[in-house]
């Protein structure tokens, strides 16, 4: 269970990941994937994560030196030089100074800090009444309470079979965020099988929270993943998403 926003433990800083420039990964951009597509928001990520997807963009998060997790990239990373701590007042200060109407914590896997995802979404919501904060997640590890009436959107992206991960990660992704109103789900797919096994998985599910995103770190891997998941996902009724960010920018940090 995780502490209680009116916990007395002080809250401890936030581990990020770090940019090019070994700077914490904060970022100005255009929201890329989901119903956000196209917004422009300050991105805040977060280091670390309890899955290990083959094709996971953001391995410097958690494929450290050391473990034997799979991945597309054999490359592994050392958490000294990608991870870096920063105070909570500091992280507010920075995405403050990127002054976008909407914020999205990412990762990595966000929910691994739980106090601090929660102080910082309530530090940047007592900021401007109107600015949107967005999680992303993997659904693995069920929101507090406080945290569901303090954020506007999770962004829930449960993983397949082609991720690598154990097969009971998609079931509990959807089953922890089922009931939560303001939860939105976006599921990776690189076959028209992968649309078949997420209307399975999603049944009772109102197909309109349901968004399809091809796999892919590249425009035309992209491309491919599109050409075989768009019919089946529109035969469903299902959203289709893209990765906008990839094709405008590549698979870089800080985009
Ligand atoms: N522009 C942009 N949009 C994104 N949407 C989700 C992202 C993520 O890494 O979680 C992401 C990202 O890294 N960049
Ligand atoms: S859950 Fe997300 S951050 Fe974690 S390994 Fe998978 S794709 Fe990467
Ligand atoms: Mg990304």
């Amino acid at each position: 269970m995780p502490a209680t926003s009116n916990s007395t433990r002080p809250i401890a800083d936030l581990k990020l990941a770090v940019d090019d420039v070994g700077g914490p990964e904060i970022f100005r951009s255009f929201q890329g994937e989901g119903p956000m597509q196209g917004r422009v928001r300050t991105f805040i990520r977060l280091s670390g994560c309890n899955l290990h997807c083959r094709w996971c963009d953001t391995p410097y998060t958690w494929n450290w030196q050391g473990t034997n997790y799979r991945h597309v990239d054999s490359e592994k990373f050392a958490p000294a030089k990608e991870m870096t701590k920063l105070g909570l007042a500091e992280a507010l200060d920075r995405i403050v100074a990127l002054n976008a109407p909407g914020v999205v914590i990412t990762g990595g896997e966000p929910l691994m800090q739980p106090r601090q995802v929660l102080a910082l979404t309530q530090a940047i919501k007592g900021t401007r009444a109107d600015i949107s904060v967005e999680i992303e997640t993997n659904g693995t590890l069920a929101p507090h309470p406080d945290l569901i009436e303090a954020v506007d959107l999770f962004m829930v992206s449960p993983k397949l079979r082609h991720s690598g991960n154990d097969p009971e990660v998609l079931s509990l992704g959807i089953e922890n965020f089922r009931e939560v109103k303001n939860a939105q789900f976006k599921f990776v797919a690189k076959r028209q099988t992968d649309v078949i096994t997420v209307s399975q998985a999603t049944r009772g599910i109102d197909s309109r929270r349901v968004w399809i995103m091809p796999e892919g770190r590249n425009a035309r891997a992209l491309n491919n993943s599109l050409r075989k998941i768009t019919r089946a996902t529109l035969r469903r009724g299902f959203n289709l998403t893209d990765r906008q960010h990839i094709r405008l920018f590549g698979d870089k940090r800080s985009t």
